[in-house]
């Protein structure tokens, strides 16, 4: 039973997207370029309820799983601290005194958003409450087990930090999902509804804090920009508006957070401008590899610091073809592909030369020659337009582009089944087996999820 001042809350459920960046990997770091960035049709789920107790028992905890693994369970306690500190969360039980069950982006995530809920209502405890994550296959690699046929979710029988990551954005599509659950949640209609532009814009923010302080820096943000809003033209915020937060706790740190989170952003989020074309579709192939380079992005950067003629070349370069790839990408949308997909392949030719260019003058594979040969084979096949490394590149992803018949993902299977990739750059990575993962883009943003598509999986 609730007390008095405590309302009743109803269960709620959001999903959000996972990402690739097609075009603007490193550039996208700089305000000053742009990244084109499509969401994906894999997505993580989180749905969020009233905590259920044996009768006369009463918890004052907030209960996180993710039952897709095994041991993914993280009970925190929570208070209010003094001198406006926000809410601080604590791990309760024993399972907590060893790092492997820490799980810092949910930790961040629930203490960034149940302190803005706080701020928004000062005199409202916050009630127990137990929510459950649930991820789309295409997350991961390793092979799940359906609970039921027609779940669309896996069982995996590992814990989540054995789990091999295909890249897809898992951290931020969770942190942007969990956060909206949260403040669905707790706020009232009145105050967060997630359909509505104003409310998507503090979730942004909201995420984008929360999402950085997770991981120990302020990077571009394209993921959570996309987890939001889906596939989009993404122009990063300047990263001075999160640079001065004082930590959970500190002094002051639930004022400051809600002026940031409340305030105007120089972020820019282009929906309109991205389209995929009717009979075209994305294809994200996992590489298999024995090896990754550490730092690229630090690298990268320290070449364009040190030779800033040069990069600003290659930087203005890339930036006029990557619009060009979007660009023609509108124009087929708008039916005006009277010529084919011959300007498209030819602007994904020009793209990748600059790629190259940058990897090579850096100093870092960006697109190294074992993915070189990868991308060329694919090209081969008939109705694939082409393809390139996405993000920040290296040997562990490619995305295609290709025309949206079972044939042409039938031929390029058959390619990539054979795939033996050897060591082409000589340095010592060999690449192994490619595998084509079931996502393909999709526009959506974050969304609310009927709670019945967890039947079996969570207890409503
Ligand atoms: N299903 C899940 N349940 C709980 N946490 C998850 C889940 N999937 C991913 N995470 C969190 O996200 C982290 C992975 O994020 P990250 O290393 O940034 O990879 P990615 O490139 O997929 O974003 C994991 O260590 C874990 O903390
Ligand atoms: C280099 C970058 O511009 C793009 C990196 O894109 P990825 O998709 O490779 O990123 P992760 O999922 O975090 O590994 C860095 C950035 O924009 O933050």
């Amino acid at each position: 039973m609730s007390s008095p001042t405590q309302p009743q809350h109803t269960p709620k459920a959001v999903s959000a997207p996972g990402k690739v960046l097609l075009a603007g990997g490193y550039l996208v770091l700089d305000r000053a370029y742009s990244g084109l960035v499509f969401g994906l049709d894999a997505r993580i789920h989180v749905a969020i309820e009233p905590i259920r107790t044996k009768s006369g028992v009463s918890l004052s905890e907030i209960i996180v799983r993710s039952p897709q693994f095994l041991d993914a369970i993280w009970e925190y306690g929570y208070r209010l601290t003094e001198g406006g500190g926000g809410i601080v969360v604590y791990g309760l039980r024993a399972s907590h005194d060893s790092k492997q069950s820490k799980n810092p982006f949910i930790e961040t995530a629930l203490t960034y958003a149940l302190t803005y809920i706080s701020s928004l209502l000062p005199n409202t405890p916050i009630a127990p409450s137990s929510i459950s994550i649930l991820a789309d296959e295409s997350y991961y690699s390793n092979p799940g087990t359906p609970l039921s046929p027609t779940s669309p979710f896996k069982s995996y029988p590992l814990p989540l930090t054995s789990a091999h990551k295909t890249g897809l954005g898992s951290s931020a599509a969770l942190v942007t999902s969990f956060t909206a659950a949260l403040l669905s949640y707790y706020l009232p209609p009145s105050l967060f509804t997630l359909s509505s532009p104003e409310s998507q814009r503090i979730l942004h923010n909201l995420a984008q804090a929360a999402h950085c302080a997770a991981q120990g820096k302020v990077g571009s943000g394209f993921d959570i920009a996309s987890a939001v809003y889906g596939s989009c033209l993404y122009r990063r915020f300047s990263p001075a508006i999160l640079e001065h937060l004082p930590a959970p706790g500190a002094e002051g740190f639930a004022a400051r957070l809600s002026d940031v989170v409340q305030g105007e952003w120089d972020v820019s989020v282009g929906k309109e401008v991205v389209r995929m074309p009717e009979g075209l579709r994305l294809v994200m192939c996992d590489v298999d590899c024995g090896s990754q380079t550490p730092g690229m992005v630090r690298k990268v950067l320290a070449w364009r610091e040190g030779d800033r003629g040069e990069a600003d070349r290659v930087w203005a370069g890339l930036q006029r073809a990557n619009e060009g790839f979007a660009e023609e990408l509108g124009r087929l949308a708008e039916g005006k592909g009277e010529r084919g997909y011959e300007r498209l392949s030819e602007v994904i030719g020009e793209v990748r030369a600059l790629v190259r260019e940058m990897g090579d003058k850096s100093g870092v594979p960006i697109e190294p020659p074992q993915q070189t040969k990868l991308l060329d084979a694919c090209a081969e096949v008939k109705g694939v337009v082409g393809g390139v490394v996405p993000g920040a590149g290296g040997y562990d992803a490619v995305v295609l582009l290709l025309e949206d018949r079972d044939e042409v993902v039938a031929d390029l299977k058959k390619v990539l089944d054979g795939w033996k990739g050897d060591d082409a750059g000589g340095e010592g990575v060999k690449i192994g087996k490619v595998g084509i993962l079931g996502v393909r883009q999709d526009m959506v943003g974050v969304r609310s999820e009927d709670l019945t598509l967890y039947k079996g999986w969570v207890d409503l």
